[in-house]
């Protein structure tokens, strides 16, 4: 839903509130959002997340609290990185930190498990009347052509067969999705990239899966029911699709994140090029330095879009 509103300097300019597609939440007394241990009579929700203005979400929760830490000195916030709460004590599902105008979510691995928290935390943002919202997956990803360590900003979230849908099964009917990301928010982070030393990053397609082995065509799972050609004839065809990465999220995120008109871009490291083989042998101080190469840029985003640099 748009509103007019004024911005610091007395200018128009269109709200974005967000919006859920349910016509039932209204009828409800209470949404009790199960697993963030939050609700709509327990918790003051417009008064705990009213400013959210960026929400960064990622699978591991050690992840996400080491975001919100890094965020919080990079916005020279007042209090203890170190002392962040995790609003999600209640359950062990997802672990929420909220640090100034952001929030810092775990999401676990798959569509399944984002999907659950993207429902309650979309509801979330409606009932605690945020606007203008931008929603970032900060994950890491399979590179398909890339130096392991590149970002890659998505231009695509597509699904098994390179098409920008997400299907939804629905009392047993398949119903397809578009998964469409913010053109101006990727094209952003690629301008963010380029003001920022060692971060090559670059903007291709990204390929979901619902799977980390064979459906993402490994052969060192426990399962393996094809030869090395089909294999990397697979991964050719993606390449030429303009697959760069593969993961196990993008087309769900976009996919409701388009529905309820809230801007979203995914940002996702390579830990290896999958052309060159499946485990990934790359030493651990290594790979968290990977992870740590989407959260720099999402963080001059931030900074950027908060007028803290120019
Ligand atoms: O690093 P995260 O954000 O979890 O993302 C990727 O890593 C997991 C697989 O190892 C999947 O969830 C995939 O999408
Ligand atoms: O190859 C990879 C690496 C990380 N995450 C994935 O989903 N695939």
């Amino acid at each position: 839903m748009a509103t007019v509103s004024h911005n610091r300097m007395g200018n128009k300019y269109i709200e974005q509130t967000v919006h859920v597609k349910n016509p039932y939440l209204d009828t409800m007394e209470e949404d009790i959002l199960y697993h963030f241990s939050l609700g709509t009579k327990t918790h003051n929700l417009p008064d705990m997340f009213g400013e959210i203005k960026f929400v960064c979400v990622g699978g591991s929760a050690t992840r996400m609290k080491a975001f919100a830490q890094f965020i919080h000195l990079e916005l020279n916030l007042p209090g203890n990185a170190e002392e962040l709460e995790d609003i999600c004590k209640g359950t062990d599902r997802y672990c929420m930190y909220k640090v100034g105008p952001v929030l810092s979510i775990s999401h676990g691995m798959g569509v399944p498990s984002i999907s659950i928290m993207l429902h309650e935390l979309i509801k979330l943002l409606h009932h605690a009347q945020c606007c203008d919202v931008v929603l970032f997956r900060l994950g890491t990803s399979g590179g398909v052509g890339l130096a392991p360590g590149t970002v890659v900003v998505t231009e695509k979230a597509v699904d098994y067969s390179f098409l920008p849908q997400f299907e939804q099964v629905i009392l047993g009917k398949v119903i397809t999705r578009s998964t469409e990301l913010d053109e101006g928010v990727a094209q952003d982070l690629l301008q963010c990239s380029s003001e920022l030393q060692n971060l090559p990053t670059v903007l291709g397609n990204t390929m979901c899966t619902h799977d980390f082995y064979e459906g993402q065509g490994r052969q060192d799972g426990a399962v393996c029911s094809f030869s090395q050609e089909e294999k990397l004839e697979y991964l050719q065809k993606a390449y030429e699709a303009g697959v760069r990465n593969i993961e196990m999220e993008s087309t769900v995120f976009a996919a409701m994140c388009r529905m309820c008109d809230l801007k979203a871009s995914v940002i996702c490291v390579t830990l290896l090029d999958r052309f060159e083989g499946d485990q990934i042998t790359t030493p651990h101080d290594v790979l968290v330095e990977y992870q740590q190469r989407p959260q720099v840029l999402v963080a001059h985003f931030i900074k950027k879009r908060l007028g803290l640099i120019a």
